[in-house]
């Protein structure tokens, strides 16, 4: 089977071609392949198939490095944009792709990077989701024997929200796993730790679902600005400084997408025997 390797921030992917080669994705498959020793290697495994919706070009499918197919990732969106174009398999500089958490769509800039309209932020208990009685800004959680209080968004996955004051010092190690898997979060959840810096500025460090921390993640630099404005912290515009670099969020407010501007980068492309 023939794939691309890519990054988004150093957030890695392997990108698969099933529009043109016949793939049987399982967790066992994804798994190998995102092995860093036995396999490839990879934070996350993308797959992109041929349309099932009309309003989409191609279908996209999200498996973390422990199998678990999941519903968004925003740096590998900006990386299938730039690989279906680098592969031939589309012409036009935009495209929309459907994934499990709804329509993105994507536009590659003229200086190489790449807007994504990531959808409208998901904020209901319900739909995020987490167990709680009622939509609020901070969520209560025990978690290690502490009292900490996160903010819950979903932008397709499920995200939380913790505020640090130096992300450097956070206890993303400790805290990443245990709220990753807190049974508020009946669906698991990515852990966002962030730092204000100001209305227009934030450091940010994600203990992601399935593939723990990571150089960056798109869709939680997403959810980082969505809850940093609702609680007042945050303009429209926000630069948000990740482990691996920079990525762009623009969110005008409530009921609107959240629109995102970063790199895609290929690292190098291969066959692996399946
Ligand atoms: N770990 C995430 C999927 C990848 C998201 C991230 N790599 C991004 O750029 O958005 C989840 O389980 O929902």
């Amino acid at each position: 089977m023939r794939f691309v390797k890519m990054h988004g921030l150093g957030n890695d992917f392997v990108v698969i071609d099933a529009v043109r080669q016949r793939v049987e994705m399982t967790p066992e498959l994804a798994r190998r392949l995102a092995d860093r020793r036995r396999g490839i290697g990879c934070d996350q495994v993308l797959l992109v198939e041929p349309a099932a919706d009309p309003r989409a070009d191609f279908r996209y499918r999200i498996f973390n490095a422990d199998g678990g197919e999941v519903e968004q990732c925003g740096n590998g969106a900006r990386c299938l944009a730039r690989f279906v174009v680098d592969e031939g398999l589309w012409q036009a500089p935009r495209l929309v792709v459907e994934t499990r958490g709804g329509l993105v769509g994507l536009f590659l800039e003229p200086d190489g990077q790449v807007r994504v309209d990531m959808g409208p932020p998901r904020l209901e208990p319900a739909e995020i989701p987490i167990d709680a009685p009622a939509r609020a800004l901070r969520y209560p959680l025990e978690v290690e024997g502490e009292r900490v209080e996160v903010g819950a968004v979903s932008m397709g996955n499920p995200h939380a929200v913790l505020e640090v004051a130096d992300v450097a010092a956070a206890p993303v190690g400790r805290l990443g796993p245990a709220l990753q898997r807190h049974p508020a979060f009946p669906a698991g959840v990515n852990v966002g730790f962030l730092q204000v810096l100001s209305p227009e500025a934030v450091r940010l460090r994600v203990y992601e679902r399935g593939a723990g921390e990571t150089e960056a993640c798109g869709s939680g630099a997403c959810a980082a600005v969505v809850w940093g404005r609702l609680a007042g912290r945050l303009g429209p515009r926000v630069r948000v400084h990740l482990r691996g670099g920079d990525l762009v969020i623009h969110w005008p407010g409530e009921g609107e997408p959240v629109w995102m501007t970063g790199p895609a980068e290929r690292v190098f492309e291969g066959r692996i025997r399946t």
